[in-house]
């Protein structure tokens, strides 16, 4: 199997029709833990956003006629070089997103893994027979891929994201038009020269990096593009819903969390604040499923603080690419939304038990830090935070507590810790949110379906279901089947 080093690995091109090609305006990359410059991508417009949905569009209906079996076998190439190319794709992403050497590793074998997944899926595509109930006449429900589909991805995890729309999407026999967020382009290239290594034709994905909303509008208003996959902030997940009104696009919103994080009487403490850590610090606290308000009852109320204290005081800060817990946020933007959280508790009584605002190393840097005695009324329970701040608030009843956490505009994930069957049933139903954590903090994975209610967005990524989003239901009334 050809090995690319970090080098060629690195691509500084967008990728359209098979074609590395530039623009004329570039974007800078740079590292968000040392500011400096670690490469220049394309700027590109809305013109070169045009010509790779073109591009996506003539390759379709090759894409769309290959052999599922084909299709599958590409896709598991392109698995396999993912998972050999590892080390530097986990290289590249940590250099411009920041997060720890590890945890990008860990990454990178989390995308692969939708990849797997789906060219498992690719030869599971099933359709259906209906009897009409009128002699002669039998329906056949079959399934068809979408046609052209707009990948929109955030930074915060620039492969998975990327990779848990690419896969599905190709297995099902749709073409893709990839925009990566500004600050982590490079992910996205890498896996695109990948996929190009594994064999997967000229035009079936390309890579589009620049200006978001010139690209963004040509990605909405294009009427060849069928689908668009997005994964980000609520208030851009509205705008492309309004934008893509006019040509009655199928939309996937993976959108904002605000995840509650219940700790009751009777949980496994030691269970609990181990699930609060990965909830809470993985990835500095930037995922959309991160505990965003923890709840614990009054009767574990202070032992629980204690030993989450401990555990969160001994996290170390730094640079990704050295042996650290905690990488930088990903830009002054995002430190400072953190420490207007933080500020706005404090002048509102919450206490500073650990951290409590920008770390000693400077720059995008944020105290991993825990608040005690924080109340539904402040800005942090009501907003994402997206940091590595821990907001801990008191409570007496399980009713109580119920409607403290579906009082909320976002619906993504939930997490709660108990030993009671009863409990576990009840609250495991009356969460209002697509993905509940029972006694874990990890409720991740490719095998299982991930989305939201409510104005965390639709459609669901990963598992069987995930399929579903790229293919639309076709029926055919046959009249002389027998
Ligand atoms: N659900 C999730 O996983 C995520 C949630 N968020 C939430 O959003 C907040 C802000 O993060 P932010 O990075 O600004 O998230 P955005 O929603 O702005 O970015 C997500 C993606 O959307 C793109 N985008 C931005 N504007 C447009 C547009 N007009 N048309 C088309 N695409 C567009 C971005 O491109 P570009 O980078 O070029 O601007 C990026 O590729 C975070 O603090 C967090 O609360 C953020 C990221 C992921
Ligand atoms: O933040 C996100 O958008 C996705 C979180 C990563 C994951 O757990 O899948």
């Amino acid at each position: 199997m050809t090995h690319l080093t970090r080098q060629e690995l690195q691509q500084t091109h967008c990728f359209i029709n098979g074609a590395w090609m530039g623009a004329g305006q570039q974007l800078p990359v740079h590292n968000p833990a040392t500011g400096q410059l670690i490469a220049r991508v394309p700027r590109c417009d809305g013109t070169q956003a045009r010509t790779a949905i073109e591009a996506a569009h003539a390759a379709g209906t090759g894409w769309a006629a290959t052999p599922a079996g084909q299709r599958a076998r590409l896709l598991r190439r392109w698995f396999e070089l993912i998972v050999a190319h590892t080390e530097e794709l986990a290289q590249i992403l940590t250099e411009e997103m920041g997060k720890p050497l590890a945890e990008a590793r860990a990454e990178i074998g989390y995308g692969a893994a939708y990849v797997e997944w789906f060219a498992e899926e690719a030869r599971r595509i099933h359709g259906d027979v209906i009897e009409s109930g009128r002699p002669g006449s039998t329906f056949v429900v079959v399934k068809r891929p979408v046609g052209v589909v707009a990948a929109i991805t955030p930074w915060n995890f620039p492969c998975a994201m990327l990779a848990r729309k690419l896969a599905p999407a190709l297995a099902a026999g749709c073409t893709v038009v990839a925009k990566p967020a500004e600050q982590t382009p490079l992910s996205a290239l890498a896996l695109a020269r990948l996929a190009e290594l594994a064999g997967v034709p000229a035009g079936v994905i390309n890579v589009v990096t620049g200006d978001p909303v010139a690209i963004g509008a040509q990605l909405c208003a294009n009427p060849l593009v069928r689908k668009i996959s997005f994964t980000g902030s609520t208030h851009v997940g509205k705008l492309l819903i309004r934008q893509s009104a006019d040509t009655v696009k199928r939309l996937s919103m993976e959108l904002g969390g605000n995840a509650p994080f219940i700790v009751f009487d009777d949980a496994d403490l030691d269970l609990a604040v181990t699930g609060a850590m990965h909830s809470k610090f993985r990835n500095a606290g930037q995922t959309c499923v991160c505990a965003n308000r923890i709840y614990v009852q009054a009767g574990v109320y202070d032992r629980f603080l204690e030993k989450f204290v401990a555990r969160v005081r001994a996290l170390t800060v730094g640079n990704g690419l050295e042996a650290v817990d905690i990488g930088p946020l990903i830009d002054a933007r995002a430190v400072a939304k953190a420490a207007l959280h933080v500020r706005d508790a404090v002048d509102q009584g919450a206490r500073v038990l650990v951290g409590g605002g920008a770390h000693a190393l400077g720059g995008n840097f944020f105290a991993p830090t825990v608040l005690a005695d924080v109340r539904a009324d402040m800005l942090i329970t009501r907003e994402e935070t997206f940091g590595p701040v821990a907001p801990v608030i008191r409570f007496e009843s399980e009713s109580e507590v119920l409607a403290q956490s579906n009082d909320s505009d976002f619906g993504l994930a939930g997490y709660f810790y108990s030993a009671d069957p009863a409990r576990v049933a009840r609250v495991a139903q009356a969460l209002e949110c697509g993905m509940v954590g029972i006694n874990t903090g990890l409720i991740s994975s490719e095998v299982a379906p991930f989305g939201g209610i409510k104005q965390s967005g639709y459609g669901r990524e990963g598992s069987h279901y995930g399929i579903d989003d790229y293919l639309s239901i076709k029926s055919l009334c046959h009249g002389d089947l027998n």
